[in-house]
């Protein structure tokens, strides 16, 4: 069985595969301290909670935080006697490398959501990801991913108003009716949320203006439906598209080593 992991700044997700269709997912904060042993304590104890009894002997990581790739490397050489697939590696191919400038490297869940796009859809898509950064990625014809923009995250711009601002409470995103707050927080509220609903409608808008050509948008992670309600921000919503884009790349990658 195929057992893909996204780890984001904020959270780190495992997806258990039976053959094309994604069986259960599981989620648990990011944290580097996170030894392979209480990984694998967490996941086997979900996996009998569900009654699965998996055979893991293939895994796919994506990690937009470094530090953390260590210890799922040792869970994987313990627990599931193998060696996972790190995207950004040198030894992970991709389907279609990215054309970026020389030196920089994408981040791997913006190469992962790319090869999941281009397979769903064929090229010309812009994947807008929600996580703690929210990013654009711009797929080409082709499948490159050719880059895109990163803008602070939702949950991001709430704590930071929480942190800067001593009089403002913590607050919870959700779509206000109104844009006119009459409190602190329906103010908040209105800011992030309308304030990102713009971001979103103007930075797609030039995308697709710099870009020159019609393009699908397609929005992912757990914000994603929050937004969708505002406007027609979104052709379509995905919120598996990152893993899915992990098990089109180890497809890839197993089908270069037969
Ligand atoms: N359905 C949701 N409602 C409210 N907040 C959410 C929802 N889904 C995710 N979040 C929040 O969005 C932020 C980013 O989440 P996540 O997609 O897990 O980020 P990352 O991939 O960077 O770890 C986190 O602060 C998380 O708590
Ligand atoms: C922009 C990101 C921080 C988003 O990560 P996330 O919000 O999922 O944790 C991540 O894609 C990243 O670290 N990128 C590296 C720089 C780049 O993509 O150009
Ligand atoms: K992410």
């Amino acid at each position: 069985m195929l057992l893909t992991i996204d780890c984001g700044n904020t959270n780190t997700v495992f997806s258990l595969w039976e053959h094309d269709v994604i069986l259960q997912t599981w989620r648990t904060s990011t944290d580097h301290r996170r030894t392979a042993d209480q990984y694998y304590v967490w996941l086997s104890t979900l996996m009998q909670v569900r009654g699965i009894t998996a055979d893991i002997r293939n895994v796919v990581i994506s990690s937009t935080v470094p530090r953390v790739v260590f210890n799922l490397r040792v869970l994987c050489d313990r627990y599931f006697d193998c060696r996972p697939l790190v995207v950004g590696k040198p030894e992970c191919r991709l389907p279609v490398p990215p054309r970026v400038e020389e030196g920089v490297r994408p981040g791997p869940d913006r190469l992962a959501n790319a090869a999941g796009a281009f397979q769903r859809h064929g090229g010309h898509v812009v994947v807008v990801d929600f996580g703690t950064a929210t990013n654009f990625d711009v797929v080409a014809e082709d499948g490159a991913y050719v880059g895109g923009v990163i803008a602070p995250g939702v949950n991001l711009s709430l704590e930071a108003l929480h942190q800067g601002a001593a009089a403002l409470p913590h607050v919870d995103i959700s779509r206000p009716e109104r844009v006119i707050g009459t409190n602190t927080v329906a103010c908040i509220q209105s800011g992030v949320f309308w304030g990102y609903t713009g971001l979103i409608e103007g930075i797609t808008q030039r995308i697709k203006a710099e870009y020159g050509r019609p393009m699908k948008v397609i929005g992912t992670g757990g914000l994603a439906a929050l937004f969708a309600q505002a406007e027609d921000l979104f052709d379509e919503i995905e919120d598996d598209l990152t893993m899915y884009g992990l098990r089109v790349i180890h497809d890839y990658n197993t089908a270069m080593t037969i």
